[in-house]
C-alpha cells in the first residue's frame, strides 16, 4: 500500500522528532536526544525504567567512560542524574571548566543495535551524539522503528532527483545554469553549477564543495572555503567548462550549530580534528556518496577533481567515478588559517 510511510520516510520523520525534542522508539526501546530533551520528558522516561545515556566511542574517550562496545559506550545514570548532568556529558563547552563528571559506571553485554541505531540517527539529525535509550513500550503517537534494518537503511544512499534548472550568469562564468536536486528520504537538498557544456565523454573539471556558510557567505578567515569557491568557479569559467557541486554538508556532515561548537573548542585551544571528536564525531562524517550520485545524475563518469583531499578522490574512485586527474587547489594562508591549514595537512592528509 503506497499509502504507507517507506522505511526512509519513517527514518525522516524520527529526525524530525528528535529535533523537536520527542522520543522515537527503536524496537523496544525508547531513545530520545539529550540536546532536545524537556525536564518533563526526562522525568516521564525515567518512570519507565532505566535509562543509559548512549555516547559515541569518541565522546566515551574524553569523558574517560569505558566503551565495552567499541564506537558506543552506554552510561548508567545515577539517581541524582539529572538534565543539566546529561547536557555537560553530552556537550564538551564545558569540559574544561567542570572536568569532574565520573567516575562513570558504563555497562557492558547485551544487544546495543538499537544505541547504535539511536547515535546514528542524531547525527544524521546534525543533532550532539547523546542519546537517552531507555527499554520501554513506546506510547501511542510515537515513530517506531526497527533498530536494525533502520541502521541499515541510514547506510543506504537515497536516490537523487532532478527538480529543477535555471541559467545562472556568474561573475566567473556568464554561461552557467543551476540545477537543484532533491533526495527521495526527505534529507538535504544539493545543488550543481554547470559551466559552459561540458562534453559528458571526457573528464570534466570538477569540484566537490561543501556547504560552510561562514566561509562561502561571511568571507571567514577561519578556512579556505570561500577563496576555494570562487577559485574553482573562476577555473571552470576560464576553461570554458566544469562542473561544481554545492554539497549541503555544513561543517564536513555535522551541521552550522555543532560547527560553531566545535569553533567554541578551537578557541580553547584543540585543533579541528579533536573539537570534532570531543563533540563525539569523527573529523570527517560527510557521505561522498551522494557526489559520485550526483555527477553520475549528470551524465559524468569521470572527471579532473579539483582538491587537496585525497580521501575525495578516493571515495569518487570508491562510488564508481573515474578520476584520471586530481587538480590541486590551493588558497592563500593568513593568521586564522594557518592552524587550520597546518592540521588538515598534518592530520587528516591533505596535499598542501
Ligand atoms: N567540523 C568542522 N568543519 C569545518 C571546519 N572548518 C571548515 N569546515 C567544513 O569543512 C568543509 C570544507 O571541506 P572542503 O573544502 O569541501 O573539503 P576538504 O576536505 O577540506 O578538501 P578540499 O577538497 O581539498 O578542499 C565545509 O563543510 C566546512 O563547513 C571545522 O573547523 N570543523
Ligand atoms: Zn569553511
Amino acid at each position: 500500500m503506497s499509502l504507507i510511510p517507506t522505511l526512509a520516510e519513517t527514518i525522516s520523520r524520527a529526525r524530525a522528532d528528535l529535533r523537536m525534542g520527542l522520543p522515537v522508539a527503536l524496537g523496544d526501546q525508547l531513545a530520545a536526544a539529550v540536546e532536545t530533551l524537556t525536564p518533563a520528558r526526562l522525568a516521564d522516561l525515567r518512570a519507565l525504567g532505566r535509562p543509559v545515556l548512549a555516547l559515541t566511542g569518541r565522546r566515551a574517550e574524553t569523558l574517560k567512560a569505558r566503551a565495552y562496545d567499541g564506537t558506543l559506550a552506554r552510561v548508567i545514570l545515577r539517581p541524582e542524574a539529572d538534565l543539566a548532568w546529561l547536557r555537560a556529558l553530552a556537550d564538551p563547552a564545558g569540559d574544561l571548566r567542570t572536568p569532574m563528571k565520573g567516575p562513570l559506571a558504563t555497562e557492558r553485554g547485551g544487544d546495543v543495535t538499537a544505541h547504535r541505531a539511536a547515535l546514528a540517527l542524531a547525527k544524521s539529525a546534525q543533532l550532539l551524539p547523546a542519546m537517552l535509550v531507555v527499554a520501554a513500550p513506546a506510547p501511542e503517537g510515537l515513530t517506531r522503528l526497527a533498530p536494525g534494518p533502520a541502521l541499515a537503511q541510514l547506510a543506504t544512499e537515497a536516490a537523487m532527483h532532478p527538480v529543477a534548472a535555471a541559467r545562472l550568469p556568474l561573475m566567473s562564468a556568464e554561461r552557467s545554469r543551476l540545477h537543484v536536486f532533491r533526495p527521495d528520504d526527505g534529507g538535504e537538498e544539493h545543488y550543481a553549477i554547470e559551466i559552459g557544456d561540458p562534453p559528458r565523454d571526457a573528464p570534466v573539471l570538477a569540484r566537490l564543495h561543501s556547504a560552510c556558510f561562514t566561509g562561502d557567505v561571511l568571507g571567514s578567515l577561519k578556512c579556505d572555503c570561500g577563496p576555494q569557491l570562487q577559485a574553482a568557479l573562476a577555473a571552470m569559467g576560464q576553461a570554458g567548462a566544469g562542473v561544481l557541486l554545492y554539497l549541503n554538508q555544513e561543517g564536513r556532515g555535522i551541521g552550522l550549530a555543532n560547527k560553531m561548537r566545535a569553533y567554541d573548542l578551537q578557541n580553547q585551544g584543540f585543533d579541528t580534528v579533536e573539537a570534532n571528536h570531543r563533540l563525539g564525531f569523527e573529523d570527517d562524517e560527510r557521505d561522498f556518496r551522494i557526489g559520485a550520485a550526483l555527477l553520475r545524475r549528470l551524465g559524468f563518469g569521470a572527471v579532473r577533481l579539483m582538491t587537496n583531499n585525497p580521501r575525495k578522490v578516493a571515495m569518487m574512485q570508491a562510488h564508481g567515478i573515474a578520476v584520471p586527474d586530481r587538480v590541486p587547489l590551493i588558497v592563500p594562508r593568513n593568521p586564522h588559517n594557518a592552524g587550520y591549514l597546518d592540521t588538515k595537512a598534518g592530520k587528516s592528509g591533505h596535499l598542501l
